[in-house]
């Protein structure tokens, strides 16, 4: 017990001294957290990994004295975070939609998606099928991990909750009906409601695609916990919208392979950023072995002062 406060009072000092650099050193691990679980998914970790390792390269080179070094890798660093702003604009935006309105643990806040019945996605992809074989328009909001706020909706449309059943949605998109303009709102098995108008994106995926591809991107864009399945009027093709961004064209096989996907489990996301309790963990235990080398070490008897 005796030797334990000596490196108690050792470490207290320690921490009083160094408190600024520590409080530093987690609130850049806390934002590289965060991007990292704003970003969330494997392939772009890479582009994140990357920039992280090019900011570091900079300050060595900095803290060395390298001045041409360091100038080239400070432009680079520059140049590479403008070009990820300009890849994640939607994710910037989300971000900074939800900062101004001091939403900031929804930033956090990482749903699993409800279970949907095997049936529901086989009648939604049916339903595509043949709308897309007739090449009749139509546009689907699906409501995935949490409940969509259909505020961001410029116009509700008209209540149906109805069971979603590939007959409903077809006869729902026949361009004679009245409620065949707009999108189908899908939440579980359930169409809430069709008609529904939904925000416009501002950029334009391509020539050929129109106003019914931008609205699919423009919702994906704003809420990141629904997707849009849109089947071209003019050519047929299907379109699945995620996140702002469309993926296209698709067979009805591939929609019903990313439709099990998104509606199965989250695991990509879970290994990118692991939960704060695990982190915590994981930092808590590196501490622990850091304190241990450090103080127990410096304190530790002298085998030859032992005689
Ligand atoms: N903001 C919107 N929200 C919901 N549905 C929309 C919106 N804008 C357009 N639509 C739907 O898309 C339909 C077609 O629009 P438009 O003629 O501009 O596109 P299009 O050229 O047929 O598009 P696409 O090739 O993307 O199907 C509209 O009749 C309407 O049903």
């Amino acid at each position: 017990m005796s030797g334990f406060f000596p490196d108690h009072r050792l470490l207290i000092s320690w921490l009083i001294s160094n408190s600024t650099a520590l409080i530093d050193i987690g609130l850049v691990l806390f934002l590289v957290y965060t991007i990292l679980f704003i970003v969330g998914e494997r392939r772009t970790l890479w582009m994140v990994r990357g920039l992280i390792i090019l900011m570091l390269a900079s300050v060595i080179s900095q803290r060395l004295g390298m001045v041409l070094l360091s100038f080239v890798l400070e432009k680079l660093v520059i140049g590479s975070s403008v070009a990820m702003a300009f890849v994640y604009q939607t994710e910037f935006r989300r971000f900074l939609e939800q900062l101004g309105r001091g939403q900031i643990l929804q930033l956090f806040k990482r749903g699993t998606p409800s279970p949907r019945p095997d049936n529901v996605i086989d009648e939604i992809v049916d339903a595509v099928k043949e709308l897309s074989q007739n090449r009749t328009g139509a546009l689907m909001v699906l409501e995935t991990v949490s409940s969509v706020d259909t505020r961001v909706f410029i116009n509700q449309g008209v209540s149906l909750n109805g069971e979603v059943s590939k007959e409903l949605i077809q006869t729902i998109f026949q361009p004679k009906t009245l409620l065949h303009d707009g999108a189908v709102f899908i939440r579980g098995a359930r169409i809430i409601s069709a008609g529904v108008i939904l925000p416009l994106s501002d950029r334009t995926a391509s020539r050929q695609l129109g106003t019914r591809h931008r609205a699919a991107m423009g919702i994906t864009e704003r809420l990141d916990n629904c997707l849009c399945i849109i089947v071209s009027e003019e050519t047929g093709s299907i379109s699945l919208a995620e996140r702002g961004l469309l993926n296209r064209p698709l067979t009805s096989s591939k929609l019903k392979e990313l439709l099990d996907e998104r509606f199965s489990p989250a695991v990509e996301r879970e290994t990118v950023t692991p939960s704060l309790g695990r982190l915590g963990r994981t930092i808590g235990i590196q501490g622990h072995n850091l304190y241990k080398l450090f103080f127990r070490t410096s304190s530790a008897p002298n085998p030859k002062n032992k005689k």
